[in-house]
This record gives C-alpha cells, structure tokens and sequence, in this order.
C-alpha cells in the first residue's frame, strides 16, 4: 500500500487580490507560504519517495515548503526534458537522503485566456455570475481563448496515468503540488465523478488531500487537518 497527496498550492498573491491566474508565474503569498508550511508540518511524518509539480514556481514552492518540514529527505529537482543531458548532468546522482522532484507543465493550472489578469468580481460584473461560475467550476465551457476543465484533463489525466500511477504501483509515496483547476480534473479522474457533481468541487488551497492505493485502486482518506481527516470532498451541498 502506497500514499499519494494531492496538494493545491498555498494561496498565490493573485489568488489574494481574487485575479484569474491561469499560467501567470505569480509566487505565494504571505499567507500561502504559511499555509505550505503548516501543511508541511502536517505531513512531516510521511515518507515522500517522489514529488511531482507544475512549471509554476507557487506549486515548487509550496512542495519545497513542505519539505523543509519533512524528514524523508531533500527535494531535488529533476528536468525530464533533456536539459540535465545539455548540461551533463547525469541520472542516477541522488544521494540516499534525495528526494526527486519532477516539474511539468502537464500539471499547469488550467489556462484562462483572456481572463487571466482579471479581477474575479469584475468579470462577474461585465459577464455576469452564471457565465463565470461556468468558466470557473464547469467541465466542458471554456473561458475565452482559455481551457475549459475537459481540455485541462487531456493533459493531466494522461500525465497522471503515465507518470504517478507506476511510482504507487512501485509502492513509492507520491506528492503532487499543483493547482486549483489542474488538481480537480485529477480527482475528477480519481474519483469518477459526473459533470454535474465537478461543477460544485473546490479544492482549498493548503490542505492536503489524501489516498491510499493498493490493488491498483485510488482510496480517498480524506483531508490532512490538525484534528484528523476530514472526508468533506468539497462538493458543495
Ligand atoms: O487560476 C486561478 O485563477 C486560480 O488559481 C484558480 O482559479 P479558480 O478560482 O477560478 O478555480
């Protein structure tokens, strides 16, 4: 049995003047560095063997956060692209305490378009509420120029199965520190859920989400919080 944790970023200084992001590099925020260390000091005791994130720096920072609280080892960042060969570096380096930690853009937030840069409640103003909750919480609606949550799944589902299903079925503990939008189209995938139920998922940033996987299946534990998980999968009533 192998754990996996699904981490959504600390809160980002754009999630905190409320402007769409997307794949706007913006790093965390006071408040979101606090909320990846204190989500770090929730899983101190696991054992991470592999650590994947985004391109993003307020996901790499959010998983290097938590593992300046954690005793499994030093994260140490991998470039899958070819880069380590144009720099000579060769696999296979890390020392006993490393633990490798792989960025991808397949695991970006979703990409809004036009509406990155946006304040939230001033598109709600110019576009209305229902047409922005479908941009934002809906599967298959995309903002303008922009991903719908479908399109996110077409490169997070596949990088999913590809790249952190066989480390659980190596019986390697996984971290996966990515995004709002990007992590819902994973559980999503995870947890076999409809249209109608992924409109009213919202993954809170800084919590840790967590699963078990044995006999090749995914089982949710719930949310890591200081008192014990809590199973509330954020589908709101
Ligand atoms: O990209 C963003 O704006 C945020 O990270 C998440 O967007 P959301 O609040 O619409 O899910």
């Amino acid at each position: 049995m192998s754990k996996l944790v699904l981490l959504r970023h600390g809160e980002s200084m754009w999630n905190k003047l409320n402007l769409f992001t997307g794949w706007v590099d913006v790093p965390l925020s006071d408040r979101g560095i606090e909320e990846a260390l204190r989500a770090g000091e929730l899983l101190k005791d696991y054992r991470f063997d592999v650590i994947f994130t985004s391109e993003l720096i307020r996901a790499i920072q959010t998983a290097m956060l938590v593992m300046s609280r954690n005793r499994s080892g030093v994260p140490k960042v991998i470039h899958e692209d070819g880069k380590m060969k144009e720099w000579g570096v060769v696999y296979g380096e890390h020392g006993k305490n490393y633990v490798p930690v792989y960025k991808s853009w397949h695991l970006n937030e979703r990409y809004y378009g036009k509406l990155q840069g946006w304040n939230k409640d001033h598109a709600r103003k110019v576009y209305g509420e229902e047409q922005v909750h479908l941009w934002r919480r809906s599967y298959d609606v995309a903002p303008p120029d922009g991903e719908s949550l479908k399109d996110t799944a077409e490169r997070t589902v596949p990088y999913f199965r590809e790249r952190v299903i066989p480390e659980l079925e190596k019986g390697k503990n996984v971290l996966v520190s990515a995004h709002g939008n990007s992590l819902r189209s994973i559980v999503m995938h995870i947890e076999g859920l409809t249209k109608e139920e992924v409109l009213r998922l919202n993954i809170p940033t800084g919590v840790p989400l967590v699963y078990e996987y044995e006999n090749g299946a995914l089982r949710r534990i719930g949310y890591l919080r200081k008192n014990g998980f809590d199973d509330d999968l954020h589908i709101g009533r």
